[in-house]
């Protein structure tokens, strides 16, 4: 059994470098953001107010999440809707933050993901061998044990042009304009919970502002061979 894990702020790159990084070793994935994006969601549909932290942290607990790890179709269904697409909207990427910086919520998905990771060694999807899980405190918190920890960064600006190509399809000035929200001032809320600026003791920093996906992809390889995986 192998872990993992992989952290960085916002269009770093984690969910597309370490689901391809799990396709080429054969491993599970789990993308810990879509829970926090999915309890977000299940608040607002079941209509519990974002700010009442307690009622917040009570749905979370009885919240009906299935996790989908095959890094080819990773699905997140939510009372058995596919709800994949609906937690990506720009409303529930505007609210994550508040429902990810409530304590009570990350402990109980602190304790599911850790529930999933663990699954994994027992035969799980990956039959045994093992997971990539990526996050903001993979390394730090969930699973500081990881065979291999990185710590993916770019800079500013690439991972706003980044954002900007994927939501709006361009990256001229008005439309990076727009993600500034989504992306900095959601990095700046989330850090207040975790730390992903900076690797913690023993964890590899790759920064891939200059690099493409399949050159970060190929550097994240390099740090878990060495890591002998
Ligand atoms: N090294 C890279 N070079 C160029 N584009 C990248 C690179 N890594 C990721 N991207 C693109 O940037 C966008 C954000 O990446 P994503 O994996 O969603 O980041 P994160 O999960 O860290 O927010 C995606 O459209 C992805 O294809
Ligand atoms: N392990 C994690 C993963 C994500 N979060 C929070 C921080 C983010 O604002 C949200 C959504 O994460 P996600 O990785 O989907 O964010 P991106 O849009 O890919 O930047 O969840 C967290 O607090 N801890």
């Amino acid at each position: 059994m192998v872990t993992i894990a992989v952290d960085g702020p916002s269009g770093s790159g984690k969910s597309s470098v370490s689901k391809a990084v799990a396709a080429r070793l054969g491993l599970a994935y789990l993308d810990t953001g879509a829970m926090y994006r999915a309890a977000t969601l299940w608040c607002v549909r079941t209509g519990v107010p974002l700010e009442d932290a307690a009622a917040v942290a009570a749905a979370v607990r009885s919240m009906p999440l299935v996790m989908g790890v095959d890094p080819a179709a990773p699905g997140v269904t939510l009372d058995g809707e596919d709800v994949a697409a609906a937690i990506r909207t720009t409303d529930v990427t505007a609210a994550v933050s508040q429902v990810a910086t409530n304590l009570e919520v990350r402990d109980e998905l602190r304790r599911r993901q850790r529930e999933i990771i663990a699954g994994e060694g027992d035969s799980g999807f990956s039959g045994g061998r093992g997971i990539v899980a990526e996050g903001r405190d993979i390394t730090t918190v969930v699973a500081p044990d990881a065979d291999a920890r990185v710590l993916l960064t770019a800079s500013e600006e690439a991972r706003l042009r980044r954002r900007s190509l994927e939501v709006h399809g361009t990256a001229d000035a008005t439309s990076v304009e727009a993600t500034r929200d989504q992306v900095l001032r959601r990095d700046r809320d989330d850090s207040t919970v975790s730390t992903f600026h900076v690797a913690a003791d023993g964890v590899v920093t790759v920064d891939s502002s200059e690099l493409d996906l399949e050159q970060t992809v190929a550097a994240v390889l390099t740090v878990v061979e060495r890591a002998a995986v």
